[in-house]
C-alpha cells in the first residue's frame, strides 16, 4: 500500500460518497430511493473506510444484527458492502479493511460471529471465513406440475400488500427463526427496510404482494411474491418471483406452494432461497419440472471459539478436545473441550490432547449445522487424532433442519 492511504472509520458525512462508491465497484448507479433506504441501516462507527488523498478508494460495512444458530440466536457481525475502487485494486486495501472490521467486533466482545455473503466464492477463506449454508434455486414450469394434496379444512389463504400484513409476518418469521438456523433477526428498522419496495429493487416485476396461510390457530405460513405478465405465441407466459417463503406446519408450506404454482396466466415460478432439506422435489407431481440448482450462501467467521461453541446446541451429547488453529485471533488458538447436548454446552481450555484438529474456517463451515464434519475431513480440513472422534462430531454438530438465509444483505 502506498502512504497516500488512509484507513479509517465513518461518520455521518460520508454517507453519500459510500453510496456512489458501492455503487460503482457493483458496476451500478445511484438510485435515489434506495440510497434513501441503506441509509436507515448505516452504522457510521462500524464503516471501514480507505482514503486515497481524501477520497474513498474501499468499504466494508458491518450491521448490528442477530444470526439463528442450532439451538439459539447469537449476535452477529453482519459484512457487508465491501468494495474497492477499480483503480486500487490488489494492493491489499480489502485485506486492511476486513482486518480493521473483524478486529472491531472482536473487540467488542459481544459477538462470537462474523458472517457474510460472497460476490465471488475465492475471496473470504483467507480470512477465516467457512462456507456455513447453501441455497437452492427453483425454476418451476408451473404449468407441468402441481402440489399434490388439498388444503385441510379450516385452511385458507389470505393475499395482501406486504406493509398491511406486516405485524403477522413478523411474528410467523420469528417463530421460524427460532426452528431453523441461517436467519438473521429483524428487530426494529429491518422490516420497514426489507419491505420498503422501491422501484429500484423490483427489476422489471410488480410490486411485491404478501399471500398469507392461516388455520384456526392464526397465521402459520406466508409468502412474498412479485409477477410479471408475458405472452408467447402459444398464449400465456407469465412470472412469478417469489422473495421468501417460510412456514411453520407442513400443511402451510405445502398450501402456499400449491397457491405459488397455480396462478392462472402464469408459466414459470422462481425461487433462489430453498433450503437444502425443502420437501419440494417430493411435493410435487413431477419433480423433474422444478429445475434445481444449490450454491453455497452464507459464510461464518468464528471471532470468539469457546462463546461460540457455548452459545448453540448439539444433536447428540459430545466430550471432545478440538485442536483450533487461527491465525488471527490468538484467543482462539489452542485445544478446547466441548461438551455438550441439546439442551446445553460448556467450553473450557483443555490440556488434554485433542481428538480432532482443524483449522477456524472449517470450525466456521460446521457452525450452523449445514456442513458435516465427514465432508471437511474428506477435504482435508479436519484431522482425526482419536478415531471414532470425527464420527461422533460429525453427529453432534449436525441439525435437524438445514440452515438457510433467505435475503441476502
Ligand atoms: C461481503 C461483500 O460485500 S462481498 C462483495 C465484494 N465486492 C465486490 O465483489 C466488488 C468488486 N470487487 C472489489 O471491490 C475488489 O476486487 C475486492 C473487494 C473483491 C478485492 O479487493 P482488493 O483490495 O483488490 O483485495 P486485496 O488486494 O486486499 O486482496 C487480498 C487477497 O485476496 C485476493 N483476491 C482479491 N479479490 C479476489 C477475487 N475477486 N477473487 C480471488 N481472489 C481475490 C487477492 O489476490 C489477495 O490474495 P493474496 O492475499 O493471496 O495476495
Amino acid at each position: 500500500m502506498t502512504n497516500d492511504l488512509v484507513l479509517r472509520t465513518a461518520t455521518d458525512d460520508d454517507y453519500a460518497e459510500i453510496e456512489a462508491h458501492i455503487n460503482r465497484a457493483f458496476l451500478d448507479d445511484v438510485d435515489e430511493d434506495t440510497a434513501d433506504l441503506n441509509r436507515m441501516i448505516f452504522e457510521p462507527g462500524r464503516t471501514q473506510l480507505m482514503t486515497d488523498a481524501g477520497q474513498i478508494v474501499g468499504t466494508g460495512l458491518v450491521l448490528t444484527r442477530d444470526l439463528s444458530v442450532p439451538g439459539g440466536v447469537v449476535p452477529t457481525a453482519h459484512v457487508t458492502g465491501v468494495g474497492v475502487a477499480s483503480t486500487h485494486r490488489r494492493r491489499g486495501v480489502l485485506t486492511a479493511l476486513m482486518n480493521a472490521m473483524l478486529t472491531e467486533a472482536h473487540d467488542r466482545g459481544t459477538e462470537p460471529l462474523a458472517a457474510l455473503w460472497a460476490s465471488e466464492g475465492a475471496i473470504y477463506g483467507r480470512y477465516g471465513y467457512g462456507l456455513a449454508s447453501w441455497r437452492v434455486s427453483y425454476e418451476i414450469a408451473s404449468g407441468e406440475t402441481s402440489v399434490g394434496g388439498t388444503t385441510p379444512e379450516g385452511g385458507r389463504l389470505r393475499q395482501s400488500a406486504t406493509s398491511d400484513v406486516l405485524d403477522e409476518i413478523k411474528a410467523l418469521y420469528d417463530r421460524v427463526l427460532a426452528q431453523r438456523p441461517g436467519l438473521s433477526t429483524r428487530q426494529g428498522k429491518w422490516w420497514e427496510y426489507l419491505t420498503a419496495d422501491p422501484k429500484g429493487w423490483r427489476r422489471g416485476m410488480s410490486a411485491e404482494r404478501t399471500v398469507l396461510y392461516e388455520d384456526d390457530g392464526g397465521v402459520r405460513g406466508y409468502a412474498r411474491f412479485r409477477t410479471k405478465p408475458g405472452w408467447s405465441k402459444s398464449g400465456p407466459d407469465g412470472e412469478i418471483r417469489v422473495t421468501e417463503v417460510l412456514a411453520e406446519t407442513p400443511d402451510a408450506h405445502a398450501a402456499l406452494w400449491r397457491f405459488l404454482t397455480s396462478v392462472d396466466l402464469v408459466r414459470t415460478v422462481k425461487y433462489t432461497h430453498g433450503p437444502v432439506d425443502d420437501p419440494m422435489p417430493h411435493l410435487v407431481t413431477n419433480p423433474d419440472a422444478l429445475v434445481g440448482s444449490a450454491a453455497g450462501s452464507l459464510w461464518v467467521r468464528i471471532l470468539d471459539v469457546p462463546g461460540a461453541l457455548a452459545a448453540r446446541r448439539y444433536a447428540a451429547p459430545v466430550d471432545v478436545v478440538l485442536e483450533v488453529i487461527d491465525s488471527t485471533f490468538s484467543g482462539n488458538a489452542g485445544r478446547w473441550r466441548l461438551v455438550g447436548d441439546d439442551a446445553k454446552a460448556d467450553v473450557t481450555p483443555a490440556d488434554a490432547d485433542a481428538d480432532l484438529a482443524l483449522d477456524v474456517r472449517a470450525l466456521g463451515s460446521l457452525y450452523l449445522g449445514g456442513v458435516s464434519a465427514g465432508t471437511l475431513a474428506a477435504a482435508g480440513l479436519i484431522t482425526e487424532r482419536t478415531p471414532g472422534s470425527l464420527a461422533r462430531v460429525s453427529t453432534a454438530f449436525g441439525w435437524h433442519r438445514a440452515p438457510v438465509t433467505v435475503e441476502i444483505f
